[in-house]
Parts: C-alpha cells; sequence; structure tokens
C-alpha cells in the first residue's frame, strides 16, 4: 500500500474580504478552501481582507478541509505581510500566483521559513503551490514543479494566462491544451498535485462538465472553482462507477493473494496485474470512500 494521497479534486476561491463567505466556507464540502487576498480584494480592502482571514482560520472550525490562501503576488507591496499572517495563522498551503520561474517559490519559501521561526512554528510545516498564469510560467513549469520539497502542486490559471497569450477562453478549451499538458507533465515528474483552472460562467452547466470530463480524462487532481454549486459537479465526474470500484476490489484481492504466494504480478480474467493497476485500484477505492460509495469494509453501497 503506497502512502494514503490526500484528495484535491475540488479546491473553491474564497474572497477573503467577504465575511460571510469566509465564516460559512466549510459547509459545502470542498476538499481545499482556498481564501484569496489577491485579485478577488481590491488594494483598499487587503489589509482588512488579511485580518479577516487571520481571525477566521484562528476561530472557524472548517473540519477536515485542506486550508490555502492565495497571497498577493511578488510583485505589490502586501506578500510579505500576508506571509507573516497566514503562516502564523497556521495555514496549511500558500498558494502564489503569477508564478514565472523556480527563484520565486525559493524567495517565497526563505520568507516562509522565516516566518515560521519568528511565530514558532514547525519548519518545513507550511505547504507551498504555484499559480501558473503566463507563457513564461508554462515554459518554467519543470523548476517551479520542482523548486522545492514543500511544493504540493501547481496549478493553471486560464484567466490570466489566456490574456498573456493574447486569447481568449473557448469552449471546446483548445486555447488551453498546450499549457494543460505541460503542468500536468511538470506536476507529475516532480511527484505533485496538478489542478485545472476555474470555470466562470455559473450558467453553464454542460460547459463546466465538459470541461471536468476533459481534465479528469487527461488525469488532473481537480479543479480550482469560484463557488459551492461546482463541487457536487466536479466530485460527480470523479467518482468511480460500480464496475470499476468492483474491478479495484478484485484487483487488490489478486495482488494479496499473489504476495501471500511470494509474486508481485499475477494474472485476472486474463489480464496482467501489477504494481501500476494496483495503484491504479488503491486510487479508485480512495475516491469510492470519499464519495461514500463503500462501507468501512470496502462493499459497494447500492444507491
Ligand atoms: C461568482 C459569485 C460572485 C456568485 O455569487 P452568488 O451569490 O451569485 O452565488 P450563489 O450560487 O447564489 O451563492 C449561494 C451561496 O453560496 C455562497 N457562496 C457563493 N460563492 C461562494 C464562495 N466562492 N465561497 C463561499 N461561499 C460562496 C453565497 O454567499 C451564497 O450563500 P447564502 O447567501 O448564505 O445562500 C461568487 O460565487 C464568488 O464570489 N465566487 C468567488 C469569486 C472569486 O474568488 N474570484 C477570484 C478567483 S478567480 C481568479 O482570480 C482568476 C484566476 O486567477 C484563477 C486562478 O488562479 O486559478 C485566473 O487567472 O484564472
Ligand atoms: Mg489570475
Amino acid at each position: 500500500m503506497v502512502a494514503e494521497e490526500r484528495l484535491r479534486r475540488t479546491m473553491m476561491f474564497v474572497p477573503g474580504n467577504n465575511p460571510a463567505m469566509v465564516k460559512d466556507a466549510g459547509i459545502f464540502g470542498a476538499d481545499s478552501i482556498m481564501f484569496d487576498l489577491e485579485d478577488a480584494v481590491s488594494i483598499t480592502e487587503k489589509d482588512a481582507a488579511r485580518y479577516l482571514v487571520y481571525e477566521a482560520l484562528k476561530t472557524v472550525d472548517y473540519g477536515n478541509a485542506e486550508l490555502v490562501v492565495r497571497i498577493n503576488g511578488l510583485d505589490t507591496p502586501f506578500y510579505q505581510n500576508d506571509i507573516k499572517a497566514m503562516v502564523k495563522a497556521n495555514i496549511d498551503v500558500i498558494r502564489l500566483p503569477k508564478v514565472e520561474s523556480a527563484e520565486m517559490i525559493k524567495e517565497l519559501e526563505r520568507l516562509v521559513e522565516s516566518a515560521e521561526k519568528e511565530f514558532g512554528r514547525e519548519v518545513g510545516s507550511t505547504h507551498l503551490m504555484a499559480a501558473i498564469e503566463s507563457a513564461q510560467g508554462v515554459v518554467n513549469a519543470n523548476e517551479i514543479a520542482a523548486a522545492s520539497d514543500r511544493m504540493i502542486g501547481i496549478a493553471l490559471s486560464a484567466e490570466d494566462y489566456t490574456t498573456d497569450m493574447k486569447t481568449h477562453r473557448y469552449p471546446d478549451g483548445q486555447e488551453l491544451l498546450y499549457a494543460r499538458n505541460v503542468i500536468l507533465h511538470a506536476a507529475r515528474a516532480a511527484g505533485i498535485a496538478a489542478f485545472d483552472t476555474v470555470f466562470t460562467n455559473l450558467d453553464d452547466t454542460e460547459g463546466f462538465y465538459r470541461e471536468t470530463r476533459l481534465i479528469h480524462q487527461l488525469g488532473f487532481d481537480g479543479k480550482s472553482l469560484i463557488n459551492p454549486r461546482q463541487i457536487a459537479m466536479v466530485n460527480e465526474v470523479y467518482q468511480p462507477t460500480a464496475k470499476e470500484i468492483l474491478n479495484a476490489q478484485n484487483v487488490i484481492a489478486a495482488i494479496e493473494e499473489a504476495r501471500r504466494k511470494g509474486s508481485g504480478v499475477i494474472a485476472m480474467n486474463g489480464q496482467m496485474v501489477d504494481r501500476p493497476v494496483v495503484l491504479r485500484a488503491e486510487r479508485v477505492m480512495r475516491l469510492a470512500k470519499a464519495n461514500n460509495l463503500v462501507d468501512s469494509e470496502g462493499n459497494y453501497i447500492e444507491k
């Protein structure tokens, strides 16, 4: 069994200047809640938003959700105070926007480590992720993904990226195909998660499903979201079918039997079952459990 991989299907942006949204963000069941101090917050509200998110992190119970904050960029006067406040508040992950090089992640890491020491937090306990929002970021995706042991993932940010590329978003997503594949490969090569971009038209449910099915097929761990309505749709696409669950259970049973006999490979219904097949089966079972499709014994629950 490999180390349990955290599910990160849904990473929901929550504007850091909206007290009601910040307070209630935990009730919708997102895998990760991402408080935003950057583009959803106007310049005049930067300090107030930082303070609001800091207080919420200290006082609100967000259950098992992973807590992420998108700080302001390294080209702003706000990021140093953002880092200090969020490290002090014990945030799980800091997401740096508009990342274009490994050096930017190393600069973030230096400041995070200094804040950890200042506030008595264990050095290395604050994780990092990068949003890639430009051609330069895509070109340097490999070095960004591998820039720090603290990195848990990289994300495509298609609104800024398409602007940088002098295009805009189309329904078929052709304009994002290269960036999606580069980001996915960079993440996988570095052993970290890959997140797809936000989908901003809340009325286009069909378009949202189409995009989510595409990124699921490509292999993304999940998506950045802007609204709670999008969470159930992503979970639906990412949930395994009954057939996939049954197959995964058979694979795990078969490999356990093989291991008892001292072998790492076995044939099941004429198909070879080896390590990659077992890893895929284990991921299917993690997704099945997260979607309450199996009971504590791992048996499929008919709905
Ligand atoms: C779009 C809308 C105004 C619609 O509001 P509406 O009120 O019409 O929505 P409803 O569905 O009616 O809400 C039903 C109930 O849920 C509550 N509720 C809604 N949204 C919630 C939420 N997010 N968190 C918690 N609670 C929420 C709401 O308060 C209500 O609660 P209640 O009144 O109690 O029933 C709202 O969703 C919203 O503000 N979204 C976040 C926008 C945002 O953060 N943008 C910046 C990030 S993108 C970016 O920067 C581009 C990027 O950088 C991205 C990258 O880097 O990846 C790039 O370059 O691509
Ligand atoms: Mg952006």
